[in-house]
């Protein structure tokens, strides 16, 4: 095989346990990255995989149009009947499905219906963390978790959903026979694992079912799917709508609430950095929207700064190399092996960031003097045409309970109990702290 070529530990070409055992200690990006580090921007990884950290390939595995799909992995994760928007395939299939749930998450459609409801749930959050922190301690990953998924008997399956999806995609058999053992013992946290999809599924319904039964005036995610799908020459049936709306479930909570608790714990840890972002906020008039936020110069150059080192998705993208084969940094490679980027590894190139381990949000207020392609090199949310949809939701919840956070707790400091050990980051294909928790106190 043309793949014998390419550089890696002696035992790549024979076995993906060693990569596989790496996954089950929550270790895949840091082993992938060291491994860059060691053996240059493509690495064989695996008998058919390979990890690719170079800009130029990175560009063209994920340009739209590329031929580089989406690998069986991701139906394997999603673990559903017929695959939803995160899983398909097939670039027609997912072009379609992409069109109809579109409208609900775009910026305008977000300005114009949902940014009162993100406001009045940034309130809450931050006014919760606030006691807490007056009191004690407060839990940040905690609150932002809630700010982002309702507090309810489904909260911990959705938590579970990617960890339990990933295992299941990574360990197909063994997950298969465990399921089968833990059918038979009534111990309600193991249920909760291995059915993880029914309770997803579940909580999915309700929302669906609560989206219908409101009035036409009532605007939610999920009112507006229905109404767009109804629209289709194609529609989707009442299964595929509480399927997607499972799926925007789960990729729309941790993933903020992750990301929201490094940004504020990387900038507790330096408190210069703290009061200029206070006293930047500390101006805003107070019924500020979201458009003001946008004008701000060090609160959005620390969003970046934050999705730089620490968005929550930051580990592989797998993809398929086309059919007929595909040449990736010189080398020839045969089709349909796995190749995959980390955004881990491509935010900390020195030559594109400089000094890149270093969370320094003022390398963004001059974005001009940055070296060239490090702006296209920033993907935290994914790239080309199956980039994050929430994209915009995301950023605005991301703003807004920002500029509440360091308006409303001002002088928050770290708890004794948040490390830097305590937040290393544990890899099951999303990120979290190691501790599952983030305390600060006032
Ligand atoms: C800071 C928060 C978020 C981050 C860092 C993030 C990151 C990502 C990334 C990296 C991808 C690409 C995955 C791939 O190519 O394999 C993705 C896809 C996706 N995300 Fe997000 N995401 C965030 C928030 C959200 C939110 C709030 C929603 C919706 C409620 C959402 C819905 C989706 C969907 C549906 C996809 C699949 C898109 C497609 O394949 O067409 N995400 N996200």
């Amino acid at each position: 095989t043309p793949l014998r070529q390419i550089p890696g530990p002696w035992y790549a070409p024979f076995t993906h346990l060693v990569l596989k055992a790496q996954v089950l200690q929550g270790r895949r990006l840091h082993y992938i990255h060291d491994l860059h580090e060691r053996y240059g921007p493509i690495v064989r990884i695996a008998p058919k995989e390979v990890a690719i950290s170079d800009f130029d390939a990175f560009s063209e595995i994920h340009r739209i149009n590329s031929g580089y799909h989406k690998t069986l992995w991701y139906e394997m994760v999603n673990n559903q009947e017929v695959p939803g928007i995160f899983a398909i395939r097939d670039p027609k299939q997912h072009a379609q499905r992409r069109r109809l749930l579109a409208r609900g998450f775009s910026k305008s459609y977000l300005k114009e219906y949902w940014e009162d409801s993100i406001r009045e749930k940034a309130e809450l959050a931050v006014a919760k963390i606030k006691r807490d922190a007056t009191k004690g301690s407060a839990d940040i990953l905690k609150w932002w978790t809630f700010y982002t998924t309702d507090k309810n008997q489904y909260m911990r399956a959705v938590e579970l959903n990617l960890f339990a999806g990933g295992m299941h995609a990574e360990f197909p058999i063994m997950w298969d026979v465990i399921w089968s053992i833990c059918n038979y013992l009534p111990l309600q946290s193991l249920r909760q694992l291995f059915h993880y999809q029914e309770y997803t599924m579940e909580y999915a319904s309700r929302a669906v079912n609560n989206s219908k039964s409101q009035d036409g005036n009532t605007k939610t995610i999920f009112s507006t799917i229905i109404a767009e799908a109804g629209k289709e020459d194609t529609p989707l049936t009442d299964k595929q709508v509480k399927l997607e709306a499972g799926n925007m479930i789960v990729a729309g909570s941790d993933t903020t609430a992750v990301t929201l608790t490094y940004l504020i714990w990387a900038v507790l840890k330096k408190p210069e950095l703290r009061k200029d972002l206070e006293e930047e906020v500390r101006e805003l008039k107070e019924d500020f929207t979201d458009t003001d936020l946008e004008t701000l110069p060090l609160l959005n150059a620390t969003i970046e700064e934050a999705l730089r080192l620490y968005s929550a998705a930051p580990a592989s993208l797998p993809r398929q190399t086309p059919a007929n084969g595909a040449t990736l940094c010189r080398y020839k490679l045969p089709g349909n092996i796995t190749v995959c980027t980390q955004a881990y590894t491509i935010h900390r190139d020195p030559n594109m960031f400089s000094d890149p381990d270093n969370f320094d949000p003022t390398r963004f207020l001059h974005p001009e003097t940055l070296p060239p392609n490090s702006s296209a090199a920033l993907h935290p949310f994914g790239a080309g045409s199956r980039i994050c949809l929430g994209i915009h939701l995301a950023r605005t919840e991301l703003r807004l309970a920002t500029a509440l956070f360091f308006r409303e707790c001002v002088g928050a400091r770290l708890a004794g109990t948040t490390t830097d050990e305590s937040m290393e980051m544990e890899n099951f294909f999303l990120i979290q702290p190691k501790a599952h928790r983030c305390e600060i106190v006032l």
